[in-house]
């Protein structure tokens, strides 16, 4: 930061970062979380799970390659600002004529760059990720804090139904495994690696019921990524209890606790959430680690309640539709990754498997769920 701050950000407990105001001349308000992504921001603000969220960059310097149309992880942004330590607007940059903070500003998504980021990363580290919002300088902080009180909070809040898509439609046609997959704000590389292996995906909106997906000849579900709170959709949990062992189901993210849900688990925030492309994972049957992509506020508690697992082997739990194994665990705080269903076809990850942005070293996913379905 220059001169006089034009923006700041303020955090419902009364936190201040000054900055610079830039992208549209607008407030923004919702829950203020960060992402430690070294790249890949145009591939995050369109992530539709940040539906509802004002992404900090951990990362120093954003926009310095500019913006490329192969970068959208869906057709529009969907975070609601963007907050940075310097922004780089690149409008040079390779196939755009418009550079990150000019497509900011065309997509009327507020922005503000000059802020202490290390700052505010460390105060949600220890506060917890919390609402807040991005204000012009000309907006009072009296007025701003009556703006961020009148945000409903993450907890309870339904964002699937925000994202999903009118109508089902069907990607990669004529592949030879067909895939039905609960559109609750998919990422377009899912989409893309699913379609790569041959697979025909349909996109349901959310609210698709279990008899309109079995009356589909899809020869598996997929559940998707998504924004909100998993335990506000109790609706699309009780369609995937009745998917369960007639095909096989694969989840990521929003999908995998879903289907914990069902199977009869519970979910619970997490203080900040994971977020970002450097989060270790223990494959527990290998002992081999990942290093995956995460994007998650909400996580899935053991059959005790706790959030950590301690054991460094695979856990066996018993679940409403019989055995699973807990087949992943993070290694930063030791949360479930990812569960097996032993007696039934089904397994999740909680991690982006797909990258988008981040680290590929668990696309081997993608092979192994198509294999069981053409196997099956
Ligand atoms: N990327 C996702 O699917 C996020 C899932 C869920 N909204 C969470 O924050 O935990």
């Amino acid at each position: 930061m220059t001169n006089a701050p034009t923006a700041y950000v303020l955090l419902e407990d009364g936190t201040r970062f000054d900055g610079d105001a830039c992208g549209a001349d607008v407030h923004a308000t919702g829950e203020v979380v960060f992402t430690t992504g070294m790249s890949g921001y145009q591939e995050s603000v369109t992530d539709p799970s940040f539906a509802g969220q004002l992404i900090t960059f951990s990362y120093p310097h954003i926009g310095n390659y500019g913006i490329s149309q192969r970068a959208m992880e869906s057709e529009r942004i969907w975070a609601r600002a963007v907050i940075m330590r310097a922004a780089v607007n690149r409008e040079d940059a390779p196939e755009a004529e418009r550079g990150w903070l000019d497509w900011l500003l065309d997509c009327g998504v507020p922005a503000i760059s000059g802020v202490d980021t290390r700052a505010l990363v460390r105060h949600i580290r220890e506060a917890g990720a919390m609402r807040g919002g991005i204000f012009p300088a000309r907006v009072s902080e009296g007025e701003a804090r009556e703006l961020i009180a009148a945000e409903p909070p993450m907890v309870g809040a339904d964002f699937a139904k925000v994202v999903t898509p009118d109508a089902a439609h069907t990607v990669g046609f004529g592949g030879d495994v067909r895939i039905a997959a609960i559109d609750t704000g998919i990422k377009g590389s899912i989409v893309r690696h699913l379609t790569e292996r041959g697979a025909e995906v349909t996109l349901h909106p959310c609210t698709v019921t279990a008899e309109e997906l079995l009356a589909t000849d899809a020869h598996a579900f997929f559940l998707a990524n998504g924004p909100g709170d998993p335990a506000a959709l109790d609706y699309i949990v009780d369609n995937v209890r009745q998917l369960i062992g007639k095909r096989p189901v694969w989840g990521i993210c929003l999908g995998h606790q879903l289907l914990c849900r069902a199977v009869g688990l519970e979910t619970a925030k997490l203080p900040f959430g994971h977020r970002g492309g450097n989060h270790p994972v223990k494959d527990l049957r290998t002992g081999r680690i990942e290093i995956t992509s995460q994007n998650h506020g909400f996580a899935v508690k053991a059959p005790d309640g706790g959030l950590r697992i301690e054991a460094d082997e695979p856990v066996r739990w018993e679940t409403d539709f019989g055995a699973a194994a807990l087949t992943h665990v993070n290694l930063y705080d030791r949360t479930v990754e990812g569960l097996q269903l032993l007696d039934v076809n089904s397994a999740t990850v909680q991690y982006h498997p797909e990258a988008g942005p981040g680290p590929n070293d668990a696309l081997y996913q993608f092979d192994r769920f198509l294999d069981a379905v053409r196997s099956a």
